[in-house]
């Protein structure tokens, strides 16, 4: 596995920036602004325009994409701040190790960095892998003519595997250009050490010492990172200002996933500082950050190095619960939609978990988690509990009414009623691959429900039950005039049991893909034998409608 650095990455000559006059650069981007943007913007009324934070990143990027600039895009969305990347080297690198770099022409950095800073004016800029003392003056000499808020720099020279990405030909540049100019400085122990000439570093007060002694070189704060630290010790980081001694102390989470923390720390506190925050509450929302992220994602496999990256989006966890649902709704997933009641199977001496087992056994195609009455956390982990079953069986399992349960959970969506949490709302927060059904008792229900982004409705009560006090009845025929009008797939709820399922289904009401049950599953000694039936009844319905 060779380490090489080349400069090999030749741009096709177009006229480099640097070889023209600083009035022809200007000329040159305000003529690319006339053409790509300015007329967009003119049509936007002033009082429309949101200002959005902005950090800009100087970096490298990483093929595996733990570190470096993808590291600090991700980080920046998930911190909900625009990042825009000026890219210094590309290297081929996974979670073994670096195995080339290729370092970017200064004119090109040089492109980038005018493209960027003279047209978006970002708030804050942070710096990664500055692999070339020239690309360090470059960026010195644009950031005073462009000035931003704050620079954060991660002076980046070592990658989690040990190989150099920056050589110590750039410290001096660093030590005299960059670090002056810093709102914040983050080395990890090694860049610390290789900062004071290789001073060793290996305790908390050595972490003090270096902290002081970098500060003499001209930053406003040192962060000096403690993820190398013995892996018996807490994950500290020790903050310097010039007066005064901070410490960030998390318990360290046990995982090989830690590829790209430095990167995705640095980044976090450069995205805090573009909202507006103080560097100590930055670092302190930042460091929290990265530890929810790294324990969120501490058994994720991604490669087969020993360095994986983690996931700041705390999206990629849900892979463990083995067959997660992966398509987007199925309609005739209302078949048969079983709606579970924690005070009948009580009654009937049975848990949750049977209950629910025992319906899909017996062919229930959802599964609608109701309590009306259970303490949040014991609603959680019941919801956690038949959540596995229905993952086992490839069933989805929705949330009645809860949207914090369902989403807390993970669970495949939720229902709501008209007074509960409006759809649309539930929609923003689930996001658009959850499941939402509504329940709707007439036509124009159906069609807000439709406009909020629901993917069913639920329309009843069909019959009289009394699993819902006060709701008045809407008969079949009121049923076939939601259906009639409805743009989404329906499932009829309402008194519906063995006896009288034939007859809804025989309706053949436009959108009508099954019936929503309870008592008839849930009041009985069998939910098994009862749901079997059912299922049978609305086969036969459906061989004979057809
Ligand atoms: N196992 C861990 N558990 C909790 N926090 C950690 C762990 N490892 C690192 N950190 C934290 O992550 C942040 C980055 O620290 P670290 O010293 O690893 O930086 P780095 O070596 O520059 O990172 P990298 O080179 O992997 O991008 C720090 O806030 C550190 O405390
Ligand atoms: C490109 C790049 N930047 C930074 C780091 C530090 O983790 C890395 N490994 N790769
Ligand atoms: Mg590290």
């Amino acid at each position: 596995m060779g380490f090489h650095c080349t400069r090999v990455f030749s741009t096709p000559k177009a006229p480099s920036l640097s070889l023209l006059k600083p009035d022809l650069i200007s000329t040159k981007v305000h003529q690319l602004n006339k053409v790509r943007g300015f007329e967009v913007k003119a049509a936007m009324p002033p009082e429309d325009q949101v200002r959005i934070p902005h950090v800009l990143t100087v970096a490298g990027s990483d093929s595996g994409a733990g570190a470096g600039i993808q590291a600090d895009l991700k980080a920046c969305a998930a911190r909900g701040v625009y990042c825009s990347t000026v890219i210094t080297a590309v290297t081929a690198q996974n979670t073994v190790g670096v195995q080339g770099v290729n370092v970017l022409p200064e004119d090109f950095v040089l492109e980038q960095l005018h493209s960027v800073l003279s047209d978006m004016r970002p708030d804050v800029v942070k710096t990664g892998m500055l692999p070339s003392t020239g690309i360090v003056k470059v960026l010195c000499r644009y950031l005073q003519e462009f000035p931003v808020r704050a620079l954060v720099v991660d002076p980046v020279m070592v990658s989690t595997s040990g190989d150099t990405l920056a050589g110590p030909s750039i410290l001096s540049s660093f030590r005299e250009e960059l670090l002056p100019m810093a709102e914040i400085v983050t080395p990890n122990l090694k860049e610390a050490s290789a900062l004071l000439g290789g001073m060793p570093l290996e305790s908390l007060a050595d972490m003090h010492s270096a902290a002081k002694y970098i500060h003499d070189f001209g930053p406003k704060n040192v962060l000096v990172k403690g993820g190398d630290l013995p892996a018996s010790l807490d994950a500290v980081d020790v903050l310097y200002d010039g007066e005064n001694y901070f410490e960030f102390r998390t318990s360290r989470i046990k995982t090989p996933n830690t590829h790209g923390t430095g990167c995705s720390l640095a980044s976090s506190i450069a995205a805090e500082l573009a909202k507006g925050s103080s560097v100590i509450s930055a670092v302190k929302v930042a460091k929290r950050f990265i530890e929810s992220a790294l324990g969120y994602s501490k058994n994720i496999l991604i490669g087969n190095g020993p360095h994986g990256p983690f996931d700041p989006f705390l999206k990629l966890k849900k892979y463990a619960h083995g067959s997660s649902r992966q398509s987007l709704f199925d309609p005739s997933n209302l078949f048969l939609y079983a709606v579970t009641d924690s005070r009948m199977n009580q009654k009937w001496d049975r848990s949750i978990t049977d209950a629910v087992k025992a319906a899909i056994q017996g062919g229930a195609t959802i599964v609608q988690l109701r309590e009306k009455e259970a303490d949040t956390r014991d609603f959680l982990e019941s919801a956690k509990a038949c959540l596995e079953i229905c993952r086992q069986h490839g069933v989805p399992l929705l949330i009645n009414d809860r949207v914090d349960i369902a989403l807390a959970c993970d669970a495949d969506g939720v229902h709501v009623g008209q007074s509960d949490m409006p759809a649309h709302v539930a929609r923003v927060l689930l996001g658009p691959d959850k499941i939402i059904g509504v329940s709707c008792k007439t036509p124009e229900q159906a069609q807000e429900a439709w406009v909020d982004g629901a993917d069913y409705i639920g329309c009843g009560g069909v019959y009289p039950t009394n699993t819902k006090e006060n709701n008045p009845t809407l008969g079949l025929d009121g049923l076939k005039t939601v259906c009639l009008a409805s743009k989404l797939p329906v499932v009829a709820i309402g008194g519906i049991g063995i006896s009288n399922a034939h007859s809804v289904m025989k309706l053949q009401a436009p959108n009508l893909k099954g019936v929503a049950v309870v008592s008839a599953l849930f009041d009985r000694e069998s939910v098994l034998i009862e749901t079997r039936k059912l299922h049978k009844v609305l086969v036969e319905s459906n061989t004979e409608i057809r």
